[in-house]
């Protein structure tokens, strides 16, 4: 195997005028100068990785070099693998959102802000970093429904005013609801969160999906070990509960990934849950987005970022 080349990058994340609150929708690109390899492109900020350094070290020193600022909070995000002709590429990327000093650039010839949740208003950006452009556009609260518990209208009620309060992504889960109610939930789930701009996916029904227009699927563990390619959807996840499911939900190139339970849940009260720290070494290596699931609160989203979780996902609580 040839040698492979560590990187850091950081998505240095900010909010812009009209954010809701706690959202940071916009972040940070840079252009490679002339004289190195993809002169020109567009990046995160960062580099590679020095003997005897961890990642967090060559990140805070690749960004006090290049952009001269010194990062104050960063969390560990996705880790990538890329095959260039010059070099194989592992990119530990982190989400940086606090940093003393004003950017400038040191070693690009320009940066640029782009919104998280629009194309990019720049181009060309490195071949490795397509697929992070889309994990940056996943918002990081994701609201499963609970119909059977509150009854169909009333959940479509309960979504209305989350949605209203900046919520943009949405499961329609509910597995044992009759199929016709199931059917009005996702079509009101579908109806509300569309004009609001919201990513709406269905577990495990793809017919489902396609009749009421939604974004996508969400694949439960059992579907995702018996599926063989992507399902043909804008946005496509799946629920994990080990590495290999998180390896068969990277090697389908789907879009992210559920993993747990984290902590105990109501609905599982007699399993433990993996806990954060088990949490954290299952999410090291995974090239996708991963949302913990399992007796999340809105108020962990800072104790998820901290084990390398993209957001949390959950089933009471979001309104
Ligand atoms: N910094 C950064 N590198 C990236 C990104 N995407 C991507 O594929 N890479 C690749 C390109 C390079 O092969 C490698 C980073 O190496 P680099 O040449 O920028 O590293 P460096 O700053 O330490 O520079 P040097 O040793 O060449 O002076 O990672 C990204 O978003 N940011």
């Amino acid at each position: 195997m040839s040698k492979v080349t560590l990187v850091s990058a950081a998505v240095l994340l900010r909010a812009s005028d009209g954010a809701p609150p706690g959202v940071r929708d916009e972040f940070l690109l840079a252009r490679r100068p002339e004289g190195k390899v993809y002169a020109g492109w567009w990046e995160f900020p960062g580099g590679k990785v020095e003997p005897g350094e961890t990642f967090r070290d060559a990140l805070v020193r690749e960004l006090h070099e290049e952009l001269g600022i010194a990062i104050t909070a960063a969390t560990p995000w996705l880790t990538r693998e890329f095959v260039y002709p010059h070099a194989t590429v592992r990119i530990r990327f982190f989400r940086v959102t606090a940093w003393d000093g004003e950017i400038h650039p040191h070693e690009h010839d320009a940066v640029a802000w782009l919104r998280a949740d629009a194309p990019p208003t720049v181009e060309p950006i490195l071949p490795a970093n397509g697929p992070i452009l889309k994990g940056l556009a996943l918002p990081t609260l994701c609201a499963l429904t609970n119909a059977e518990e509150n009854g169909v209208d009333a959940e479509l009620a309960r979504l209305e005013g989350a949605l209203a309060g900046g919520l943009r992504f949405v499961q329609v889960r509910d597995k044992t609801l009759p199929a016709a109610e199931r059917e009005r939930l996702a079509q009101g789930v579908v109806a509300r969160a569309k004009p609001a701009g919201a990513i709406v996916v269905v577990n495990d029904d793809a017919a489902l999906a396609q009749r009421v227009g939604a974004d996508g699927v969400h694949l439960s563990a059992d579907a995702l070990n018996g599926c063989a390619q992507r399902p043909d959807f804008a946005w496509v996840g799946a629920s994990c509960h080990t590495a290999e499911e998180l390896d068969k939900a990277a090697a389908l190139e789907l879009d992210y990934a559920l993993l747990g339970p984290v902590l105990p849940t109501p609905t599982h009260p007699q399993a433990a849950g993996l806990g954060w720290d088990a949490f954290a070494q299952l999410v090291e290596r995974s090239p996708l987005p991963v949302l913990a699931l399992g007796g999340m609160r809105p108020a962990m989203m800072d104790a998820a970022w901290a084990h390398g979780a993209h957001g949390i996902a959950l089933l009471r609580g979001w309104a």
